[in-house]
C-alpha cells in the first residue's frame, strides 16, 4: 500500500492503541444486525402524509412500543404514547392542558421520561453506543447516557441518584425539551436509512417541505422520478421542462410553489395570459375538496394554464425535429391541426378540437413563439436559475440522487428498464452509438449531470435529453410510448388519451425477466429484488404490488391524493431489516390534527415479502463492504507503523 497514504493516515491514528481500538470497533459493528432501510416513493408533494410516515417509521415506532409495553399499558395509553413520539411538541401542549396542577404534570413527566428512556434503550439495542450518541439531542447527551446505562444489578444505591437527575430536569424546566429530544431520537433510531424511489415533485402542494425534510434527514438517497428530472431540467436550462412544471402547477392549483416558495415572478406570464386567453373548461385547475378558491383566481389560473401549455407544445417541436433519434415525430401535433376547421388528424383519424385556444398560433408556422412568449420564457428561466431556494433543493437532488441504485443486493429504480415484447433490452442510438439496459441508464445519467453542470446551455443534446427522460419512449423513468397531454386537453375521445406502457410493465410479472435484469446490473438474482415506484398499484382492482414471485415490488400506492380514488389506498412503503422485507400499505392520511386528537394512525396492513433464514448482519451489507475495506487499510497501517 502507498506509504504516503499510510503516513497521512497515521496522523489520525497516531498510536497503536488508536488503530487497535478502531479495528475492534469496526469488527464489532460488522457483527451487529443490519440497520432498517425504509423505502418510499411517489410522494408528489404530499408533505403531511409523508412526514407522518417518517415520524412513525411505517409502523416501526408503534411496534417497538408494543413490544415493551403491550402487557403493561392500555391500548389508549399506547396510542397516546405513540402520538407523543410522533409529534412531541404538539402532543405535550395538548397534554399539559389536561392537568390541574403542577404536581400531576411532574408526575406525568417522571413516568414519560422513564418510558422514553426504556424505549430508546430497546430501539438502540442493535447499534453501537457511539451511533446512539450521535442520535441523541446534543444538549442532553450526558444526562441521557447516565439514565440509559443505569445498571441496577450491582448498584442499588444509585436509584435515588437517577430519580434526582429526573427531578432536577423537571424543576429546571427542561422536561419538555428533553422529551422532545428523546422522541426525535426514537424516530431516528427505528429507521437507519431512507430510500426515496422517485417523484417528490408535482401534483401535491408541498414538495419544498419534503425536500427540507430530506435535507435534514440523517441518512437518505434518492432515485429520481420523471417529475423530479422535470424540475432538474428546468433548473438546468430546459425551457420545455420549465413550461411543463409551471403547467402542472397551474393544473393542480399549485402556482404558489412557483411564486411564493421559490420566488419566481409570474407577472410576465400572467400579462401574456390575460391578453390572449379567456375561460376554458379544459384548463380549469383541479381543486381538492378541502380547497377554496375565488372565481376570479380560478379564471386567472385557467388563463395561465393555457398560455404555458401552448408555449410547451410549441417548444417541443424544434427538439423533436433536431433529435430524430428521439423518434417522436408523431408528437408534432400542432402541425396536424387544421386551424380553419378546428380538427386534428392523428394516425389517419380526424377528431374535432374541443375548447381550442390557439390565439398565439400562426397556422403557417405553428411552433413559432411570439416575441412576447419568448420574452416570458427568458424571464422565467432567469428567475428559476436565480432562485436560491430552488438551487439548494436541486443541488441536493443531484447530490443524493441517481437514476438507479444498487443497495444491499437490490436494484432501486423509479420506472422501468425499457424492454421489447420478447423481454430483450431496447436499444437507443445516441450520437451514433447504441445503448441498452444498464449502459443506457448510465449514459442518460451522464447527460443529465452534464446538463446540470452547464445551465447556460439550453438546446444542446444533454439538455434535450433531460426532457427525453421526462417523456421519451425509452426513458427508464417514463416508459410509455408517448405522453398524451395534448389529447387530454383537446380531444374528447378517450381512446386517444391512452398511454401505451412499455412491455416491461407486464413482463415484470415474470420471475425470469426480473432475474435477467438483476443480472444485467451484476446483482445476485437469488438474493436481490427490484424495487419500483411510478405506476400506481390499483389494489382496488386486486393488483398485487409484490410481483414475480417476490423478486419485484412496486411501492407506488399513491401518496398523491389525486390518485387515491384509483388505487384504493394511500401509499405503500417498504421496510427491510435484519429479519427480512415487509411491505406496508397505508390508509388515507387525514391530518396531523386528527392523529393528535384521536390517536388515529394511518397504518397499515403488513405483508411479508421475504424472510431471512438467518438474521442479516452489517457484514453482509454495502456498509459492511466499506467497513471491511477500512479494516484492511487499518491492518496495513498497523503492520507498516506499529508492528516492526
Ligand atoms: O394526471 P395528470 O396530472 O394529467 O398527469 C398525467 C401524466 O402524468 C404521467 O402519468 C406521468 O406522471 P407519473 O410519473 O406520476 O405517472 C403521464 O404518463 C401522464 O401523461
Ligand atoms: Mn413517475
Amino acid at each position: 500500500m502507498n506509504t504516503k497514504f499510510l503516513d497521512l493516515l497515521a496522523q489520525k491514528y497516531d498510536s497503536e492503541e488508536k488503530v487497535v481500538t478502531e479495528i475492534i470497533n469496526l469488527e464489532a459493528i460488522l457483527n451487529l444486525p443490519k440497520g432498517t432501510e425504509h423505502f418510499v416513493s411517489d410522494l408528489h408533494g404530499e408533505y403531511q402524509a409523508f412526514q407522518h410516515v417518517l415520524r412513525n417509521g411505517s409502523g416501526k415506532v408503534r411496534e417497538k412500543i408494543e413490544d415493551i409495553y403491550k402487557k403493561v399499558l392500555t391500548e389508549k395509553e399506547i396510542k397516546e404514547f405513540a402520538t407523543l413520539v410522533y409529534y412531541p411538541e404538539e402532543k405535550i401542549k395538548l397534554i399539559k392542558n389536561e392537568f390541574d396542577n403542577e404536581e400531576e404534570l411532574h408526575q406525568w413527566y417522571t413516568v414519560i421520561i422513564e418510558r422514553m428512556i426504556k424505549l430508546i434503550s430497546y430501539a438502540s439495542s442493535k447499534y453501537t453506543r457511539s451511533k446512539l450518541r450521535k442520535a441523541l439531542p446534543s444538549q442532553f447527551v450526558y444526562i441521557i447516557e447516565e439514565l440509559l446505562y443505569k445498571t441496577d444489578e450491582f448498584t442499588n444505591f444509585k436509584e435515588p441518584y437517577y430519580s434526582k437527575i429526573v427531578q432536577q430536569i423537571i424543576s429546571l424546566g427542561q422536561a419538555d425539551k428533553l422529551i422532545i429530544g428523546l422522541a426525535y431520537t426514537t424516530q431516528r433510531l427505528v429507521v437507519d436509512h431512507l430510500h426515496v424511489v422517485g417523484d417528490i415533485y408535482d401534483r401535491g402542494p408541498e414538495p419544498d417541505k419534503i425536500m427540507e425534510a430530506l435535507i435534514n434527514y440523517h441518512s437518505v438517497d434518492i432515485q429520481w422520478g420523471n417529475h423530479d428530472v422535470l424540475w432538474i431540467g428546468a433548473f438546468a436550462g430546459s425551457k420545455v421542462c420549465l413550461a411543463n412544471i409551471i403547467r402542472i402547477c397551474a393544473r393542480y392549483n399549485n402556482l404558489d410553489i412557483i411564486e411564493d416558495v421559490y420566488g419566481i415572478n409570474l407577472r410576465p406570464l400572467l400579462n401574456l395570459a390575460e391578453k390572449y386567453y379567456k375561460d376554458n373548461p379544459s384548463f380549469r385547475p383541479k381543486i381538492q375538496p378541502d380547497e377554496t378558491i375565488s372565481d376570479e383566481e380560478k379564471l386567472q389560473i385557467t388563463k395561465i394554464h393555457q398560455a404555458i401549455a401552448m408555449i410547451q407544445f410549441k417548444l417541443e417541436s424544434p427538439i423533436i425535429k433536431r433529435r430524430p433519434n428521439f423518434n417522436m415525430s408523431e408528437r408534432l401535433l400542432l402541425e396536424k391541426i387544421d386551424y380553419e376547421k378546428n380538427e386534428i388528424t392523428i394516425q389517419g383519424k380526424t377528431y374535432e378540437i374541443e375548447n381550442p385556444c390557439f390565439a398565439t398560433i400562426n397556422p403557417e408556422k405553428p411552433d413559432q413563439l411570439l416575441t412576447e412568449e419568448e420574452e416570458v420564457m427568458d424571464k422565467l428561466l432567469f428567475s428559476v436559475q436565480h432562485s436560491e431556494k430552488l438551487a439548494r433543493h436541486m443541488n441536493f437532488l443531484m447530490k443524493k440522487g441517481s437514476l438507479y441504485l444498487k443497495y444491499n443486493g437490490n436494484l432501486l429504480l423509479h420506472g422501468c428498464i425499457p424492454l421489447d415484447e420478447d423481454g430483450n433490452m431496447e436499444k437507443m442510438v445516441i450520437e451514433d452509438k447504441a445503448y441498452a439496459g444498464r449502459e443506457l441508464l448510465d449514459v442518460f445519467e451522464q447527460y443529465l449531470r452534464y446538463s446540470f453542470a452547464h445551465p447556460e446551455k439550453t438546446d444542446d443534446l444533454a439538455t434535450d435529453m433531460v426532457w427525453y427522460l421526462w417523456t421519451g419512449e425509452y426513458s427508464s423513468l417514463f416508459g410509455k410510448r408517448a405522453m398524451t397531454t395534448f389529447e387530454r386537453y383537446f380531444i374528447k375521445d378517450k381512446a386517444t388519451h391512452k398511454e401505451i406502457k412499455n412491455p416491461y410493465y407486464y413482463l415484470r410479472e415474470k420471475e425470469e425477466t426480473c432475474r435477467q435484469i438483476l443480472e444485467e446490473f451484476d446483482l445476485d438474482p437469488d438474493q436481490g429484488h427490484i424495487i419500483n415506484g411510478h405506476t400506481p398499484v390499483k389494489e382496488i382492482n386486486g393488483e398485487n404490488p409484490i410481483k414475480a414471485n417476490g423478486k419485484l415490488i412496486v411501492i407506488d400506492g399513491g401518496f398523491s391524493k389525486a390518485y387515491q380514488s384509483t388505487t384504493g389506498i394511500a401509499g405503500y412503503t417498504l421496510l427491510y431489516n435484519s429479519f427480512g422485507m415487509q411491505l406496508v400499505a397505508h390508509k388515507h392520511f387525514n391530518s396531523k390534527e386528527d392523529v393528535l386528537q384521536n390517536g388515529t394512525d394511518v397504518l397499515s396492513v403488513k405483508r411479508l415479502v421475504d424472510k431471512e433464514l438467518e438474521r442479516k448482519k452489517v457484514l453482509e451489507t454495502n456498509v459492511g463492504e466499506e467497513l471491511l475495506k477500512e479494516i484492511s487499510i487499518l491492518n496495513s497501517l498497523m503492520e507498516y507503523r506499529y508492528m516492526k
